[in-house]
């Protein structure tokens, strides 16, 4: 018999993926007729969201119109418009029917420069326009082997809500994603360890804003680690890339993390 302290916590969850530079127009729209027809596109618990890339994010906003599945862009400007080529306002994203923005992926970071800084332009942008900031902040294999991940992502957290107006609608969430576990060479992090990254977030977050944020886990995230890291008390969340990107796998994932932990 379970014992009811080995009971995984039952609480609001957040279960979304990335697509990252994947699928396309036909691609997307099977995934979105799958994920459409599943009973889970009608509840909150979980929350479900879709972050499709911006050739598509218009079309996947239509798509999923209806459902309670939220549709997010990967990246955002932090101006409204302008002399900026290639890139993308909170006006246009919102305009293609988006209710949150990805910000500060480390891929972002790493391959285009992204900064604590412009991440906080970013956030404070997409919250104008109402659209929820879905911040990603992680430390590195360096930071990670060194002992400092605390450091890394209290730092990462601090700059991303500089300018968030802790009264406004539309407040952050933050998702922890250690770089060292994400993609095809991560490594797939402790449950405990997670738990421990993820206070470490929120008292950065209370401290910046008087306020709790939603933090979610991404990285290497699997049906088989999906429960184990969701029913982690400080864990609101999961944010999947690989496993997800099939909406097979995206819902087979929710399913079993919202009949243990929702
Ligand atoms: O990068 C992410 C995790 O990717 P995995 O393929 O699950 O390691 C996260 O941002 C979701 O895209």
């Amino acid at each position: 018999m379970t014992s009811a302290s080995s009971q995984p916590l039952k609480k609001p969850l957040w279960i979304g993926t990335s697509w990252k530079m994947n699928k396309t127009i036909a691609e997307a729209d099977a995934f979105c007729d799958v994920v459409r027809a599943s009973p889970l596109a009608s509840s909150r618990a979980p929350q479900l969201f879709v972050v499709p890339p911006f050739t598509v994010l218009d079309r996947v906003a239509s798509a999923l119109r209806g459902t309670s599945i939220m549709v997010g862009a990967q990246n955002v400007h932090w101006e409204d418009q302008g002399a900026w080529t290639g890139e993308i306002s909170p006006v246009q994203v919102a305009d293609c029917g988006a209710s949150l923005v990805e910000i500060g992926h480390s891929e972002r970071r790493t391959y285009f420069n992204e900064t604590d800084e412009t991440v906080g332009l970013k956030a404070a942008a997409a919250q104008r326009h109402g659209l929820i900031a879905l911040i990603c902040v992680g430390d590195s294999h360096s930071e990670h082997a060194a002992g400092t991940s605390d450091e890394a992502v209290s730092r990462q957290t601090r700059a991303a809500l500089a300018k968030i107006d802790a009264g406004g609608a539309a407040l952050p969430v933050i998702a922890y994603e250690p770089v060292w576990s994400i993609g095809e060479k991560g490594v797939p992090a402790e449950p405990d360890f997670v738990n421990a990254q993820h206070l470490v977030i929120k008292e950065a977050a209370t401290a910046a804003l008087g306020r709790d944020l939603p933090v979610l886990y991404g990285g290497s995230v699997s049906l088989a680690n999906a429960v184990a890291l969701a029913s982690q008390p400080n864990v609101n969340g999961l944010f999947i890339g690989r496993a997800a990107w099939q909406a097979d796998g995206f819902l087979a994932i929710a399913a079993e993390v919202g009949a243990a932990c929702v």
